[in-house]
């Protein structure tokens, strides 16, 4: 047992119920962005755990797949009522694991866990479709448990992103075997708690600990695998598309972005700028994040000016205190891997405006929010995704080369434009390539709406009724009248 943000935290394997300890990979440290000491010794899964925790899932699923859907339902919502009642430990711990703000934690995030649990409750029950007929004939459609599904979760908002997978999962009556990443394994540990209290049977939901090749390749290549989810990065999808593709096991994919803002001139110019400087939320650590900003020429000075003068204002620093806006990058190694593109940014010619390096008041993991223009077309800082806290500005003078510029990348996951005028939002967004546009806004969920990326940000869409459709089989039955 560890203690972490004063919270006792079990650094095992959840397997049919049961604490598993490690095996012959023994442990590997859990190191905290904050200050990069290490918090846990965790156990460090390999082939062995992810056989038992898919073997734990299948003996499970017969009895959960027949679980009635009000029963499934009430289980669900007694783990969000779990998660509320621990808002607090879950935020300490999250932040000491990830080094996203506690305030975020505490307001946003956490009570978005719970929300995905009670969400995909409710749908569940109102999940259907009215029978049709085809001469006199009933169709009827159902969406059957799949069976084990493994879901693989990436660190940047580990248990929001675990929770959005697991609870349609759990809804649709399949047995889970969730890893989350491997620099932020605690929550999912907490949760394994949280639905044991809750009363969820054994085996139902377990959690595999460790590497991602080593425990989650034998897990995505497990043939008694029927569904695998994975939110991440571009290169680990494809791992994980060759080890599925032996077994034709289905995949949903929530993978990078390089997304837009588009800001044209008739925009208000305040809540465009509130909107950029939005884009450095958890350190820039953000799939969704529009980190390109094309701002239409003639008003590209005075945002540039706004822009400058609001992000000098943000507050780096301790992601425990409530008054920090920007905290730590994960890990050194992810530091590192941001610094590189920022100094080959500059080395490509283009120009810092703000930061463009450490803070190195602060020293640790803390990278200063940076903003780039002059970046010569084609340039990798204006294609690849960063994952930190780096924006590009470029410009544009027609609404042409807004939107060639806007899906000029290979992601497509989301887009952002603000503009005042109503008929040139519906013009531009329907010739954007993306999987999710906000006009006026960002980050404004609602767990109704499909979610996912087109081209290389994903494949497939869960949220709503998308996620039972891929989460479950769904059938059509198809009755002859029973009176000729
Ligand atoms: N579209 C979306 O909804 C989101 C996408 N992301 C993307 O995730 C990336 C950042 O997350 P990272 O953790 O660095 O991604 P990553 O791809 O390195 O790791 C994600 C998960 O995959 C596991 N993994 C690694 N290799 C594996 C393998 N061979 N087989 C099975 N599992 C394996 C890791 O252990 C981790 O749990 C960014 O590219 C970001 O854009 C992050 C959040 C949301
Ligand atoms: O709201 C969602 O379901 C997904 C959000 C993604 C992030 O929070 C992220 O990448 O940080």
């Amino acid at each position: 047992m560890a203690a972490v943000a004063g919270v006792a935290v079990e650094p095992g394997h959840w397997i049919g119920g049961e604490r598993v300890g490690p095996g012959s990979g023994g442990t590997f440290a859990d190191v905290s962005p904050i200050d990069e000491r290490t918090v846990a010794e965790i156990a460090r899964g390999g082939a062995g755990e992810a056989e038992a925790a898919v073997a734990a899932a299948r003996r499970a699923f017969p009895a959960w797949s027949r679980t009635s859907r009000e029963e499934r339902a009430r289980l669900l919502h007694a783990i969000a009522d779990g998660v509320d009642k621990r808002v607090e430990e879950l935020a300490q711990v999250e932040t000491a694991d990830n080094g996203a703000l506690v305030r975020s934690h505490r307001r946003g995030v956490m009570p978005r866990v719970a929300h995905n649990f009670r969400f995909f409750a409710d749908r569940l029950l109102r999940l259907g479709h009215e029978d049709f007929d085809t001469r006199g004939h009933t169709n009827h459609v159902s969406w059957d448990p799949a069976g084990v599904c493994a879901l693989i979760t990436p660190w940047n908002a580990p248990l929001m992103l675990a929770t959005w997978k697991i609870a349609p999962a759990l809804a649709a009556g399949n047995t889970v075997v969730l890893k989350p990443a491997e620099w932020t394994p605690l929550t999912a540990s907490l949760l394994a708690g949280i639905t044991a209290e809750a009363g969820l049977p054994d085996g139902v939901f377990n959690v595999v600990q460790g590497y991602g090749a080593e425990v989650g390749g034998p897990l995505t290549a497990h043939p008694d695998v029927k569904r695998i989810s994975f939110t991440g990065s571009v290169p680990t999808a494809k791992a994980i598309a060759a080890a599925a593709a032996p077994n034709l096991t289905p995949l949903s994919l929530e993978l990078g972005g390089k997304s837009p803002l588009l800001v044209f001139a008739d925009a208000d110019l305040d809540l465009a700028v509130d909107l950029a400087v939005e884009q450095y939320d958890n350190a820039g650590q953000v799939c969704l994040a529009a980190t390109r900003l094309l701002v239409e020429s003639s008003v590209a000075g005075e945002f540039t000016e706004r822009f400058l003068a609001k992000a000098a204002a943000l507050r780096q620093g301790d992601p425990r205190d409530e008054a920090t806006d920007i905290g730590p990058q994960i890990h050194r190694r992810h530091l590192e891997r941001v610094d590189g593109f920022v100094r080959r940014a500059k080395d490509a010619g283009a120009r810092a405006l703000l930061g463009g390096g450490p803070n190195e008041k602060l020293g640790g993991l803390y990278y200063r929010p940076t903003l780039f223009t002059g970046a010569p077309e084609g340039a990798e800082i204006l294609t690849e995704e960063v994952f930190g806290p780096v924006l590009t500005l470029q410009t544009f003078d027609t609404e042409e080369q807004a939107v060639a510029m806007a899906n000029g990348t290979r992601f497509g996951l989301a887009a952002t434009l603000a503009t005042g005028d109503p008929e040139r939002a519906r013009r531009v967004t329907s010739r954007l390539v993306a999987g999710t546009v906000w006009v006026n806004c960002f980050f404004v969920r609602d767990l109704r709406a499909p979610f996912g990326g087109a081209r290389e940000s994903g494949m497939g869409r869960e949220g709503g009724d998308w996620s039972f459709d891929f989460y479950c089989d769904v059938k059509n039955t198809v009755t002859a009248p029973w009176a000729r």
